[in-house]
């Protein structure tokens, strides 16, 4: 599903986020990881952002929900449902309309039983009766609610926070890397849920290094390297990377295993030693003179792109 003619659910327009640290434990110095990303989910659309660990991905969804940590600064515009968001407005909206279903599962309180958690301490009977569904729905035996996280596989936390998430009744769901640990057939049902949740006009923002798993679910792929979007994609272009558009996304798909496993060497630079320009140029085999300089995205065939030898 395209979004051409659909609504944005969420808009985000030149996200930076930088860290302040202390170097040497004197100098001031703001690391910058997150620079000039765009990107929007529109309504009915699955958006997965994939890119290598360590590329900005959970902190694009903490920068968001406004948990960033307190030595981190956003800069930038977030557009929920055409309101521009302010921190005291982020706040309102969090664990209602848009809710996260978190990367690491220490995101549960260690002291609270399960059940409270999910139902956020409501206890009337319809709260119940959808934690009870969703258990079912997820294959948590019934008496998962009176278990403290401790006593919880690595896969059932998962599973509790997949419930957590689908309780309320979200526009948007930002699920970051949702699926390590869980069975192929839970994972599968998340993903299953994700598209449902998607198709009746809701949005989804689906953090994943799973890039199999966003070709099977998504409708358009954000490519993160480095702190930036290069590249923004409806799913259909992945079929040859020939209708792909930035260097990187292409080594990433020639990479696939059904596309001949190759690797590509070289390494994602960190955020202290960015090259100038575009950030893929020192492992780029199409590097010219002309990458050092601003990089500006491009509008492509549907698509945006950030290469200027982009066609
Ligand atoms: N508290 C922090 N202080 C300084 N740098 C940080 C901090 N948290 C994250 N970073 C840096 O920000 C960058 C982006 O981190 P982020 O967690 O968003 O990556 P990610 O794409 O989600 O990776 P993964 O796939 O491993 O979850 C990384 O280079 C990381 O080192
Ligand atoms: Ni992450």
């Amino acid at each position: 599903m395209s979004c051409m003619n659909h609504k944005y659910i969420l808009q985000i327009k030149n996200l930076s986020v930088s860290f302040t640290q202390y170097e040497n434990g004197l100098r001031k110095i703001d690391l910058k990881v997150i620079r000039n990303l765009n990107v929007s989910v529109g309504e009915g659309e699955l958006v997965a952002v994939v890119g290598a660990s360590g590329s900005g991905k959970s902190l694009l969804a903490h920068a968001i929900l406004g948990i960033l940590p307190q030595n981190c600064d956003a800069e930038g515009n977030i557009w929920f449902e055409d309101e521009l968001l302010s921190p005291e407005r982020i706040k309102e909206l969090r664990g209602e309309k848009i809710v996260l279903v978190p990367q690491s599962v220490t995101y549960l309180d260690p002291l609270e039983k399960v059940g409270k958690q999910v139902r956020k301490e409501q206890n009337e009977k319809s709260v119940r009766k959808k934690q009870e569904e969703l258990f079912a729905f997820y294959k948590l035996s019934q008496n998962t609610a009176d278990l403290y996280p401790f006593e919880l596989s690595g896969g059932m936390a998962r599973r509790v926070l997949l419930t957590t998430a689908m309780m309320e009744s979200p526009r948007l769901i930002i699920a970051d890397e949702p699926t390590p640990g869980l069975h192929l057939e839970a994972a599968k049902k998340a993903m299953g849920h994700f598209r449902e949740f998607a198709d009746k006009g809701n949005g989804v923002l689906l953090i994943t290094h799973d890039i199999e798993l966003a070709l099977e679910v998504a409708d358009r792929i954000a490519v993160f390297y480095a702190g930036t979007t290069v590249e923004e994609a409806p799913v259909a272009d992945f079929q040859s990377d020939d209708t792909l558009r930035h260097p990187y996304t292409k080594a990433l798909w020639r990479a696939l295993p059904q596309n001949g496993f190759h690797p590509f060497p070289g390494k994602q630079p960190y955020a202290k030693d960015m090259p100038n320009g575009c950030p893929f140029g020192p492992r780029c085999p199409q590097l010219t003179p002309e990458c050092e300089g601003n990089i500006q995205e491009q509008l492509i065939r549907f698509g945006r792109v950030r290469c200027i030898h982009a066609k």
